[in-house]
C-alpha cells in the first residue's frame, strides 16, 4: 500500500472510512512554523461531508486531534501527526457490496489487489474520506506558502455541461477574489451559473444518478525558476498528487489539450517587461511551466472529476461470491457530485506539492 509521498515534506496517510479513525503524519515541516488552527479547521470544513444538500448526508466533525509535532501553536520540527475520528459510520450500507461489485468503484480491483482482505466498509482506504487528512496537511503548507507570497486558489470550471468562465478569461484575479471563493458553496467567476449548476446536481440526485465536472486550480505569486526538467518537472510533481486524489481522471496545464490545435505563433507565450520591469508573458498557454520549470506566471491546471460511481439507478454487474451476473441499485449515503468537495482537496495537494518542491532548494536564488 503506497500511503507515503514526498521528498522534502513527506506525508504518510492512514485509515479507513469506517475504521476508528483516519490521519496523517507529516515529516519535514520546518521548526517554528506558526500554525493558525482556525484556518486549518476552516479549510477542513470546506471539504467535510454533510454540510449542505449537495453532498453526502454523512455528518462528520472532521476535527483533527494533534498527537505530535506541535507545541504552543508552532511546529517543533518533529513528525506532526493528526488523527481524525470517524463518528458516523453506517457499515450495513456496504454488506451487499462485499460481493456485488459496484461498476466504477474500487470494489473489484481492490478485492483482487488485496486478496479479499481489503476493508470494503465505506470503500475502506479507497474512500474519498481519506482526503480529509490531505486537506489538513495542505492547510499547513498554504500557511508556509503565504509567508513566501504564494497563494493557491480554485474555482469550478464546469459541472456536467455547464461552464464557468476560465482563469485565462479574467483580467486579474486578486487575493480578495480567492478569499471570496473559499466562502462560496460553488466557487465561480460567473456567479450567474450557480443556480443552474446546483439544479443539475439536485436533478441528478433525484434521478438516482450523479454528475462530474472540472476544477481549475491556479497558483499566484510563484517566482520563475522552480522545478526541474524531466522526471521532477513541476507538472510531474503536481500530476502525481492530483492523480492520488480519488475520482480524478484527467489533468491539463494551461491551454492543455487545446494547444494541440494551435499554431506555434498562437501557442507561444510572448515575453515583455511590465511597468515595474518584471518579466511577464502576454498569454499563458503553457500554464506557468516550461521545461518543467516555472516562469513567473500563474501555474494553472484543470482536473477532470468523474461522476461518483455509487448511484441508485439499476446497473448490471457481478456477484463474485456466486460467480454470477447481478443487478445493483446502490443504497446508502453518497455524494451526487464530488466537484465542490474535491476542490479544496486539489488546492491542498497543490500546496503540498509546491512546498515540497520549494523546500528542495533547487531555486536559482
Ligand atoms: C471528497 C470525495 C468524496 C467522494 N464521495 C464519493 C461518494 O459519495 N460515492 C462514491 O461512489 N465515490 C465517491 N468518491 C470517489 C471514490 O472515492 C473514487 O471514485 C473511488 O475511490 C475509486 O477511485 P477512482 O475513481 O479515482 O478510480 C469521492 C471522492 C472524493 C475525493
Ligand atoms: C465520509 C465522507 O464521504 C464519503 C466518501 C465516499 C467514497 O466512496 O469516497 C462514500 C460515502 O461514504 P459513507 O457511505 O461512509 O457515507 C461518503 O459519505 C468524507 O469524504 O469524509
Amino acid at each position: 500500500m503506497s500511503g507515503i509521498w514526498g521528498k522534502n515534506v513527506q506525508v504518510s496517510i492512514f485509515g479507513e472510512s469506517h475504521g476508528v479513525a483516519i490521519g496523517i503524519t507529516i515529516n519535514g515541516l520546518p521548526p517554528g512554523l506558526e500554525v493558525d488552527m482556525e484556518q486549518v479547521l476552516f479549510e477542513m470544513a470546506r471539504r467535510a461531508p454533510g454540510r449542505n444538500e449537495l453532498t453526502t448526508p454523512r455528518k462528520e466533525k472532521d476535527q483533527p486531534e494533534i498527537l505530535s509535532g506541535l507545541l504552543d501553536g508552532k511546529t517543533t520540527g518533529a513528525p506532526l501527526t493528526a488523527i481524525i475520528w470517524n463518528t458516523n459510520t453506517r457499515s450495513k450500507d456496504y454488506s451487499l457490496l462485499k460481493n456485488v461489485m459496484r461498476p466504477g468503484q474500487a470494489d473489484y480491483p481492490g478485492r483482487v489487489r488485496y486478496k479479499g482482505h481489503n476493508d470494503h466498509r465505506g470503500s475502506g482506504h479507497f474512500s474519498g474520506r481519506i482526503t480529509a487528512p490531505l486537506v489538513f496537511a495542505g492547510a499547513i503548507c498554504k500557511q508556509w506558502l503565504a509567508q513566501k507570497g504564494v497563494t493557491v486558489g480554485a474555482h469550478i470550471q464546469s459541472i456536467g455541461m455547464i461552464e464557468d468562465e476560465s482563469f485565462a478569461d479574467q483580467k486579474e484575479v486578486t487575493l480578495e477574489q480567492i478569499r471570496s471563493f473559499k466562502e462560496q458553496q460553488l466557487p465561480l467567476f460567473n456567479v450567474e451559473k450557480e443556480t443552474e449548476m446546483k439544479d443539475l446536481i439536485v436533478e441528478a440526485k433525484e434521478d438516482g444518478d450523479s454528475v462530474g465536472g472540472v476544477v481549475e486550480t491556479f497558483v499566484l505569486g510563484l517566482d520563475a525558476g522552480y522545478g526541474n526538467p524531466f522526471f521532477d518537472s513541476v507538472e510531474s510533481q503536481l500530476a502525481h498528487l492530483v492523480f492520488a486524489v480519488p475520482a480524478i481522471k484527467g489533468i491539463e496545464f494551461g491551454t492543455g489539450f487545446d494547444i494541440a490545435k494551435m499554431r506555434g505563433s498562437e501557442a507561444n507565450d510572448e515575453y515583455y517587461y511590465d511597468e515595474h520591469g518584471q518579466i511577464k508573458t502576454r498569454s499563458n498557454n503553457n500554464g506557468g511551466i516550461i521545461g518543467g520549470i516555472t516562469y513567473g506566471m500563474p501555474v494553472v491546471f484543470r482536473a477532470a472529476v468523474k461522476p461518483p460511481a455509487s448511484i441508485k439507478k439499476k446497473q448490471q454487474t457481478i456477484n463474485v461470491e456466486e460467480g454470477k451476473a447481478a443487478e445493483l441499485e446502490v443504497e446508502g449515503r453518497h455524494d451526487p457530485c464530488i466537484v465542490p468537495r474535491v476542490l479544496p482537496v486539489l488546492e491542498a495537494v497543490t500546496a503540498l506539492g509546491l512546498m515540497d518542491l520549494m523546500m528542495g532548494g533547487q531555486h536559482h536564488e
